[in-house]
């Protein structure tokens, strides 16, 4: 049996999305909330969601994933009735603050969030601990008090890295020889960049070091060449963000002679809307437009080994916390990500001071006006 203690609850924490076409607005203003995307760009999103129906399908990889991941530590030998595992949003239902108030009710005091994004950035790492803090602040004013901490981004770990690569090397035997990788991710406002991790230019940085870690697990001959583009860029045209987009990368590709592509998704964990849409819907299409050949390697999100790796990140967080030094294992660039995000790490340029749980410098604030017993103060 391994013990989840301290914990006595975990909650797997998305971005949610819509799954009916009157859920698409409402779900994109939650997106947009305070984020300075301009109406079009919205009314453009809403689009590619009405082209699957308004149904976005990252609902249905986190019921997967969700399973696979109690069933994962239920291998590990946790008994989930001692620690359930919750399922929780920031953008759409089932909302976060739902969750925890009803993991509250059932009587978990302290839970270890995972989160559905492999590398730091305020996106991926800020903006959710935000999202807990909100939910911690509300609760503790309902006088429920608890303590949410999460496990380390995993963008180094061999269950996220190791099925991209499986994928990759079955990819190529479809290509014409000398054909290119395309390594894809979201890309974000340079200056989101810049302030990622706490040294600053984090997201950029992982990704080149799991793209490297992914080339050396190809059990190819030659490894390909490769470069790491972006997708999904929104925000005003007068603000610089990371490029080149994959589209114009596809077309660098064919004016230089590049006889294929293998498209990656590695800054995705599944198969959501920026990839369904983004890359199999529009990155496609321009491929053959170009008569370029082009294959979509796959997320990890579904495989096996990628809840294993979860779940052994879960325990060993546990563990970490019972005081019992685990070892701490990574298999790209250098060395096991933080487990408690040092202040102003991946900071909010908009609103520096907003609160943000799972840190060192988080203090839930104590409610003095509530008639509950005073909050328990948590870091
Ligand atoms: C780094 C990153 C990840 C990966 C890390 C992680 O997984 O968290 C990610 C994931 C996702 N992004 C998603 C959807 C959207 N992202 C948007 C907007 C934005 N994303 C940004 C960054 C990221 N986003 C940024 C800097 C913006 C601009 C607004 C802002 O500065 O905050 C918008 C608004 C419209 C638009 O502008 O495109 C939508 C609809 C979905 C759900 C897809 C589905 O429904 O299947 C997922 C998983
Ligand atoms: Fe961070």
């Amino acid at each position: 049996m391994s013990s989840l203690k301290p914990y006595d609850a975990v909650l797997l924490l998305s971005f949610g999305g819509p799954e009916a076409p009157d859920e698409v607005m409402p779900f994109l203003e939650n997106v947009t909330r305070g984020r300075g995307i301009p109406r079009e760009r919205l009314l453009e999103v809403s689009e590619h969601y009405m082209h699957f129906g308004g149904r976005s399908p990252i609902n249905d990889e986190n019921r997967a994933l969700l399973a696979n991941l109690r069933e994962q530590l239920t291998a590990a030998g946790v008994d989930l009735d001692q620690t359930p595992v919750y399922w929780g949003n920031r953008n759409w239902a089932p909302f976060t603050t739902d969750v925890l108030r009803e993991a509250h009710e059932n009587g978990a005091r302290r839970v270890l969030a995972v989160v559905t994004s492999a590398y730091p950035s305020y996106s991926g790492c800020r903006q959710y601990r935000e999202d807990l803090a909100e939910a911690l602040i509300t609760l503790s004013r309902e006088g429920r008090s608890m303590r949410v901490d999460k496990i380390r981004h995993y963008f180094d770990q061999d269950g996220f890295l190791s099925p991209i690569a499986e994928s990759i090397t079955e990819a190529l035997g479809t290509v014409p020889t000398g054909s290119h990788i395309a390594f894809v991710t979201h890309s974000i406002p340079d200056a989101m960049d810049d302030a990622s991790g706490p040294q600053g230019n984090a997201y950029t940085k992982t990704h080149r070091e799991a793209c490297e870690a992914v080339l050396s697990l190809l059990a190819v001959d030659t490894v390909p060449e490769w470069d790491l583009v972006y997708c999904s860029r929104s925000g005003p045209p007068s603000q610089p963000w990371l490029e080149p987009d994959i589209g114009d990368h596809l077309a660098g590709l064919k004016n230089a002679g590049v006889p294929g592509v293998v498209c990656v998704p590695i800054g995705f964990v599944s198969d959501h809307m920026e990839v369904v849409f983004d890359l199999d819907t529009e990155a496609e299409e321009i491929a053959q437009g170009l008569d370029l050949p082009f294959v979509r390697a796959a997320t990890s999100g579904r495989a096996t080994a990628f809840a294993a790796m979860l779940a052994s990140l879960v325990v060993e967080r546990a563990a970490a916390e019972r005081g019992e030094n685990p070892e701490r294992g990574s298999q790209a660039g250098s060395g096991p990500w933080h487990d408690v995000c040092p202040a102003g790490c991946c900071a909010n340029l908009r609103n520096p001071d907003k609160p943000a749980a799972c840190g060192v410098d988080w203090v839930l604030p104590i409610d003095t006006s509530s008639a509950a017993a005073p909050a328990e103060v948590t870091r």
